[in-house]
């Protein structure tokens, strides 16, 4: 179970005092999705859920461990294994094919490369993109990129799956797909969270957290 205690954040020489002590749990087995105005702290939220900032106040909890002290490495691993990362910008590196961006945070988590594989197969069939797995990242459109990540977010079986506007450059058949499997996933027992300003996601979310 993923939850936060008393959370308040301001980016280094900032002023800005985000959240002002907000207390939150993320039900597992829902797609919540986390709205509120432009700069209200959104996607810093996310940064701090997925371990990647630390809160300048409060606590996150993963399973009842206050992740937010732990130690840099423990948090590392905690990254690696236990959350699935989809920016809106998918950002996978050109260089690669796709199968290679999809299997590479497994690899990080400690899978085999035949075990990442496999179930790297399994997500790309799932996202539809399984036919341009040979494929470099410029070679596949917008959609079939952010369905890649998606495939990369979930192949190392994460308890949360972290999403930033993933719907955000997507027509309305490719958002439906999208929010589709993340109801599939969040069947399986995941913690779903999705920043969002598209209303359909919204609408189509188990739980909101709205940010003032
Ligand atoms: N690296 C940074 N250093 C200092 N301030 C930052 C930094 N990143 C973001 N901010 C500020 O922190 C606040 C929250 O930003 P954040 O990106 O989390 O908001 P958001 O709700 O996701 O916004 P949007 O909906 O426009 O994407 C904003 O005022 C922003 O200008």
């Amino acid at each position: 179970m993923l939850a936060i205690t008393d959370v308040a954040f301001s980016y280094p020489h900032s002023k800005e005092v985000l959240y002002n002590g907000l207390s939150h749990t993320f039900t597992p087995g829902a797609v919540s999705s986390v709205t509120g105005p432009s700069g209200c702290g959104k996607s810093t939220l996310l940064y701090i859920l997925g371990l990647m900032l630390r809160p300048s106040q409060g606590h996150v909890f993963l399973n009842e461990i206050a992740l937010s002290a732990a130690p840099n490495l423990a948090r590392a691993r905690a990254r690696a294994t236990s959350f699935g990362f989809v920016f809106q910008d998918s950002a996978l590196d050109p260089t690669r094919s796709i199968l290679d961006a999809v299997i590479e945070p497994a690899l990080y988590a400690g899978w085999s490369r035949a075990d990442a594989a496999v179930r790297a197969r399994e997500l790309m069939d799932l996202t539809q993109v399984n036919y341009r797995a040979s494929h470099k990242p410029g070679q596949i459109s917008g959609g079939q990129a952010q369905r890649v990540a998606l495939a990369r977010a979930l192949v190392n079986d994460p308890q949360v799956v972290l999403a930033d506007e993933p719907t955000g450059n997507l027509d309305k058949a490719n958002a439906e797909i999208v929010l589709d499997i993340f109801h599939q996933q969040a069947a399986l027992g995941r913690t779903i969270i999705v920043v969002t300003h598209d209303p359909f996601v919204v609408a189509n979310s188990d739980e909101i957290l709205e940010l003032i």
